[in-house]
């Protein structure tokens, strides 16, 4: 579970750079929900994520990941409470180490001890198991260096990484947004299948509305810091991309730049 309270956020304070990206973003989302966010540049997307990995510390509100207050504590403190796919292939995962050390390393995430331990034994059984799942044939190459993997391969093997230590919560920050469409669609397919199985609280950040409203359960709007829209259940089954600009415009009682947003 998820629930942020009354969140604000204010970067280059005092500066005539000073921007309120948040302002009082206040949001649960229960254990084992879907959640994708949606938003113009600059909405407060990417701060929303930062704020929950800890990345960002909010100068008011509360943050609560399950039953622990991680309000003040830093990214490295919730390593084992959270996990995280970056828009970037490269940004996950160390190119320089081989597939099987990265999955060490992100079995080992939020704890202590070095690479050889978490190697052993059975653990390198189980990371066979768990990458032959994605029926892309790296079971074969787990001591390949990492980029030697394309973008696509290299998302599917991060989103294996994230659900090693165990985490509850996932934060997805537009994780498909640099892969052609054929990968893209293989990723996010991926995606759906291991939050349901493993019951991960996930909040996927898009530019795509189609993506935003075809996966997860729920999905919220940001503009300008704040959340403008907010749907689940059939209201969100029923609703068409179209639909959701037009509902942008009525709420916020403005024209939204539609290039701003992709459609597709
Ligand atoms: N470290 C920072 N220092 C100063 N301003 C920042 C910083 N990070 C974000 N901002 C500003 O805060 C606002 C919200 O940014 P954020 O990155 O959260 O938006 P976003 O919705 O993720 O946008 P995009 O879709 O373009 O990534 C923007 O105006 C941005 O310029």
């Amino acid at each position: 579970m998820i629930s942020v309270k009354d969140i604000k956020v204010v970067f280059g304070r005092g500066t005539p750079l000073q921007k309120q990206a948040l302002n009082g973003v206040s949001l649960t989302i229960e254990q084992g929900s879907f959640v994708t966010v949606i938003g113009s540049n600059g909405a407060g997307k990417s701060t929303l994520l930062g704020v929950l990995a800890g990345d960002v510390l909010p100068s008011e509100g509360q943050v609560l990941i399950g039953k622990s207050d991680v309000t003040r504590k830093s990214t490295a403190a919730r390593a084992g409470l959270v996990a995280r796919v970056f828009q970037d292939p490269l940004t996950g995962s160390c190119g320089s180490l081989s597939i099987e050390e990265n999955l060490a390393l992100a079995a080992r995430r939020g704890e202590k001890r070095g690479l050889a331990p978490a190697l052993g034994g059975n653990r390198r059984g189980y990371f066979r198991e768990r990458i032959a799942e994605l029926n892309l044939g790296l079971e074969n190459r787990l001591k390949d260096r990492m980029d030697l993997l394309s973008g696509g391969q290299r998302q599917a093997v991060s989103l294996v990484m994230a659900t090693l230590a165990g985490s509850e919560v996932l934060l997805l920050d537009e994780h498909t947004a640099a892969l052609d469409p054929g990968m893209a669609e293989f990723v996010m397919n991926l995606t759906q299948k291991i939050v349901a199985e493993r019951k991960l609280t996930t909040m996927m950040v898009t530019h795509s509305m189609r993506q935003a409203l075809d996966y997860g359960h729920r999905t919220i709007m940001l503009h300008g810091g704040e959340i403008v829209l907010d749907v689940a259940g059939e209201n969100r089954k029923n609703l068409q991309v179209e639909d959701l600009i037009a509902m942008f415009r009525k709420m916020r009682g403005q024209t939204l730049d539609d290039d701003a947003l992709l459609i597709g």
